[in-house]
């Protein structure tokens, strides 16, 4: 029997923002004066690092003195500790199946890595958080199974590497409905007590990447991103279920001046290449503060790994903590007055947070073994084209072959990069269209407003504030769509020079005559453009998936819409042959549902006055009717939204989707869409669990920092 999995409900949060601030360092201490001042718990001061200034300066507001207020403000005596007691409650979410980022954001030497992972005496956030969630899995008397699991990794240079791994090599972002955006091939060891994750953070901060700088001694080079991700497994009234929750902690690489930190050759482009990431993290930071007031403006995430790995924790579905890191010192005014600029900008961010239930990713899960696969074959025949290319070097006869040969490697990388960079280009057209289609239904929100007759002054003002909204709803879809017409023409570009570069290939391959090295080097280059193309191919089908469960909450919508009761509802389900998950139905009226929270804000109940044809309320019932005929449907026509999204991409890149070189939908036609997996293997490849000799815990931060030395 087909199943239906009814809609987890979603809150809206906004960003948690707290200032840390460390003491004056001994060295800082005889050349610095303290220019911080905390007012109290939730309030801070900046002084003005100038002192020459006279009484004349102050009375006419001629000071540089700053004033700013936060959730939390930390004075340099508090420890990690008195910091973590405020962000406890929301990392124990995480148990709960939730979401939860926490990341320390300032400048280098700010005290970042001291906040995240801390000492011996003072442990980090890192330390604590895990404590606590083995300390509260232990607590419960539920009967419910819990299976915690953790990852470490690095991004340095803009390249991400696996922190848990000893030489690992380079590692891709992906975009996954279930679980936003995971790093394919990162090891992820299920561990039983916090100690076996301290003693793998103790191993992967010492493979960190650090070095010595002008501003700090021990300055990380690298961003790192530690998760812990707890299931849990609870038998409930309607089957099992399993909650997932994630907990990413971040500690940022240290943002810099050039001038200040005297760098030059690797590190001064390693400072580049930090501060690219980090001035994409606040440009995004700039973007979803003004969002709340400018309406849906599109977030350049896709500017950087970081900001990619960061993009739940910074608008999706996450619970998120910023804990902004200052000096005292007066030298540091700049960077400090823009920290906390930044920080007081995010706390305008909302993210919108809701249980992780079950999954749906069986589907994602099968193409990402295929890819692995593929990888697999792919480093089978690199090492193969090794071989060869050795076997060749040695006969110096074969030199004009191997020019040529080269150059096709050449040729190959580039088709490469090609096939990635259309990747990233129609990834980026969706997520503009996306935002697009929601700025337009709340457009016509606008329009049915604004047309309701004003009666009195208050309908007048309310009529002109919906007007000013409505123009920069309009502006937005402007620049979004003019930015995807920019994408199309690149996606254009970037697909003739895919034709070119195939011809070329066509051409060097049939000129050479060394046939068993051609053949593996174009076997290679064909794997590596079907596993790109599945990436294509997967995203898309992530796209359906987020696409049918829009549908599957406008079906909701009707449902509540209907004022049926959850036993009529499960009834007529069961009459159409249907199984519903976890039913979250309200016993009174959809209104009333409403009231309590139990919806999520786009399922809103129209006015009467709204109810026209051309409605949204309308268009949802439209959407969610023929989700219902397919539903109703599926053994017979179950492929119709897939095939229709699939055109629909294929028409943006100019292909067909049968293009008859086989690359259809890998899937059954058959598998229905909002089936639950009946049985699936929980041993993912990635979840084996390696020992690693324990290293003893010390100084956690110095320990790592001093012992860095990896070549990228
Ligand atoms: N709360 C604190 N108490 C005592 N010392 C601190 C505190 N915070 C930071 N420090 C010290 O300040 C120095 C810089 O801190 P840290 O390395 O954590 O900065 P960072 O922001 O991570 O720097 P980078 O971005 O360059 O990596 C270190 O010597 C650290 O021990």
């Amino acid at each position: 029997m087909p199943t239906i999995r009814a809609p987890a409900s979603r809150q809206t949060a906004t960003l948690q923002v707290a200032v840390k601030c460390r003491p004056l360092t001994d060295n800082e201490s005889r050349r610095s004066r303290h220019i911080i001042q905390v007012i109290d718990d939730k309030n801070v001061a900046v002084l003005d690092p100038d002192v020459s200034k006279g009484y004349l300066d102050l009375i006419q507001n001629r000071t540089k003195e700053k004033r700013y207020s936060f959730d939390h403000v930390y004075a340099p005596g508090c420890s990690n500790t008195d910091v973590y007691k405020n962000i406890s409650p929301t990392v124990l979410g995480v148990v709960q199946g939730l979401n939860v980022t926490v990341f320390a954001y300032g400048s280098t030497g700010s005290g970042k890595t001291y906040t995240m992972v801390g000492s011996r005496n003072d442990p980090g956030l890192m330390v604590l958080s895990f404590r606590t969630i083995f300390d509260q899995i232990k607590k419960d008397d539920s009967s419910d199974t819990f299976e915690v699991s953790c990852s470490y990794l690095e991004v340095y240079n803009e390249v991400i590497y696996d922190l848990l791994e000893k030489s690992s090599g380079h590692l891709e972002l992906r975009e996954d409905p279930e679980h936003g955006i995971i790093v394919a091939g990162l090891r992820r060891i299920k561990v039983h007590s916090a100690d076996k994750i301290l003693e793998l953070l103790n191993i992967g901060n010492s493979r960190r990447k650090t070095e010595s700088t002008e501003a700090n001694a021990t300055s990380s080079r690298s961003h790192a991103v530690l998760e812990i991700t707890v299931r849990r497994k609870q038998k409930g009234k309607y089957g099992s279920q399993v909650l997932r929750g994630k907990l990413a902690l971040v500690d940022l690489a240290g943002s810099e001046r050039a001038t200040e930190t005297n760098n030059f050759g690797q590190k001064l482009r390693d400072g580049a290449n930090i501060n690219k990431s980090l001035l994409a993290l606040a440009n995004c930071i700039n973007a979803l503060g003004k969002q709340n007031k400018k309406g849906l403006a599109y977030v350049p995430y896709r500017n950087s790994k970081l900001t990619r790995i960061l993009k739940d924790g910074l608008s999706g579905n996450s619970r998120t903590v910023m804990i902004a890191t200052i000096s005292p010192a007066d030298d540091q005014y700049h960077h400090t007055t823009n920290t906390l600029k930044y920080a007081d900008r995010a706390k305008e961010i909302k993210t919108h947070v809701h249980k992780n239930i079950g999954t749906i990713d069986n589907h994602v899960e099968d193409y990402q073994r295929m890819i692995e696969n593929l990888q697999g074959e792919v480093s089978q025949l690199k090492k193969e084209l090794a071989d060869k290319e050795h076997q060749l070097s040695v006969k110096p006869t074969e030199k004009a072959a191997d020019n040529e040969l080269s150059w096709l490697n050449v040729l190959s990388q580039e088709t490469g990069e090609n096939v990635q960079e259309r990747i990233n280009l129609q990834k980026a057209l969706f997520e503009l269209e996306e935002t697009n289609k929601r700025n337009r239904m709340e457009l016509q929100h606008l329009d049915g407003a604004i047309a309701r007759p004003q009666v009195n002054e208050k309908d007048y003002a309310l009529f002109q504030a919906l007007t000013s909204r409505r123009q920069v709803i309009l502006d937005n879809i402007r620049d979004n769509d003019e930015a995807g017409a920019g994408y199309r023409k690149d996606i254009e570009l970037n697909e003739s020079r895919r034709r070119q570069l195939q011809d070329m290939i066509e051409e060097a391959t049939s000129n050479n005559g060394n046939r068993t090295y051609l053949q593996i080097l174009s076997q290679y280059r064909l794997l590596g453009m079907n596993n790109a193309e599945l990436q294509i191919e997967m995203a898309m089908r992530d796209q359906v998936i987020h696409n049918q469960r829009e549908s599957l909450r406008s079906l909701w919508n009707i449902l509540y819409r209907t004022g049926l009761n959850q036993k009529q509802i499960l009834k007529l389900a069961a009459k159409q042959g249907l199984t519903v998950e976890g039913c979250p139905l309200p016993s009174s009226s959809p209104e009333s549902a409403m009231q309590h929270g139990r919806l999520p804000p786009f399922m809103s109940f129209p006015s009467p006055q709204s109810q026209s044809s051309s409605s949204p309320s309308s268009c949802f019932f439209q959407q969610g009717f023929s989700t219902m005929s397919v539903l109703k449907n599926q053994h017979e026509t179950p492929t119709i939204c897939r095939q229709e999204h699939l055109s629909s991409y294929y028409m943006m890149s100019g292909c067909s989707p049968y293009s008859g070189d086989g690359k259809q939908w890998a899937s059954g036609g058959s598998t229905p869409y909002f089936s639950t997996p009946e049985t699936k293997s929980e041993q993912s490849p990635c979840s084996a669990e390696r020992r690693t000799p324990y290293s003893g815990i010390e100084d956690f931060s110095r320990q790592s920092k001093d012992s860095c030395s990896r070549e990228r």
